[in-house]
């Protein structure tokens, strides 16, 4: 941002610099050389950020500018969407129920204030926590094999062991009203005893642009919760928290429709890969 606007400047008074006398070009030499300062005092900022508070959940995102190629950026914008999407989970008021399935999956729905409309997916699947975390996280390029409604996804950076950058693609079948997306999501997960966390949230890289003919929806922030079973530890408790701006221009009825349903295929098609296992 701070960039752009010292672009727009130089573009602005460029015709007047031409005719500046020497003391008022020293002025604006000086000028520059604080800009530039201020910049590096930012990214210094941001890295302490990064450093100092992130192990006390107190990062504002809206506070980070992204510095291309700095991994640390990518790996608090990771943390910082877990964060926010395990908060609205941690919220139970105010659930609605939208759908309860005959073998005990449900799905509620909530408006959260700056998050829009967001759904809650609980089923409880037969995998450990240890074989969903390979299939969903590790495996995750290998999703469209089991899972149709997705056509490609590519992993566009190892941030590090739990954070990748990935590039995700729908596919616009029948059975998904809203037609084909594309994503750029930087892809969080943290794994603890019995528990692991996948968490995600769109994110803006100079290096992949939207593309002509795919519209860019942005997913998160989410969170895929995957709990052991404390009788069974061969099953676990999934609840995914579904938060996504499809973008484009679509009635929000259909929409509303549309992401509960998406829920539910995702979750079929999941368990038929861990039925062929
Ligand atoms: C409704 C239309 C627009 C989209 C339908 C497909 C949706 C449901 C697909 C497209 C890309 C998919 C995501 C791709 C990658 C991951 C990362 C993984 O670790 C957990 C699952 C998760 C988060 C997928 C969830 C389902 C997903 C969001």
């Amino acid at each position: 941002m701070l960039r752009a606007v010292v672009k727009l400047c130089c573009g602005i008074s460029y015709p007047h610099m031409r005719s500046m006398a020497g003391l008022q070009r020293r002025a604006v030499a000086v000028i520059g050389q604080e800009i530039t300062q201020l910049q590096q005092w930012e990214q210094i900022q941001q890295h302490i950020r990064t450093h100092v508070a992130l192990n006390y959940n107190e990062v504002e995102q809206e506070d980070v500018k992204p510095a291309t190629g700095n991994q640390l950026y990518y790996e608090q914008h990771g943390r910082e969407a877990m964060r926010k999407a395990l908060s609205m989970l941690e919220d139970k008021e105010g659930w609605k129920v939208e759908m309860t399935e005959s073998n005990g999956d449900v799905i509620c729905s909530k408006v959260i204030p700056g998050a829009g409309k967001v759904f809650r997916m609980e089923a409880v699947l037969e995998a450990s926590v240890e074989e969903l975390y390979d299939i969903l996280y590790v495996r995750v390029q290998e999703m469209p094999q089991w899972n149709p409604s997705i056509q490609h996804i590519e992993v566009l950076k190892h941030v590090g062991p739990e954070t990748i950058v990935t590039h995700e693609v729908s596919a616009g079948t029948a059975a998904n009203l809203i037609g084909q997306r594309d994503f750029v999501s930087v892809r969080h997960s943290c794994k603890q005893k019995s528990s692991v966390y996948l968490g995600g949230a769109a994110i803006q890289l100079e290096s992949f642009p939207p593309q002509a003919g795919f519209v860019r929806a942005e997913d998160g922030p989410t969170c895929i919760v995957l709990q052991a079973l404390d009788e069974d530890k061969t099953k676990s408790r999934f609840t995914w928290l579904l938060n996504m701006d499809v973008k484009g221009w679509l009635p929000k009825s259909i929409v509303n429709q549309a992401l509960p349903r998406a829920q539910l295929d995702f979750t079929r098609h999941l368990r038929r890969r861990l039925a062929v296992r």
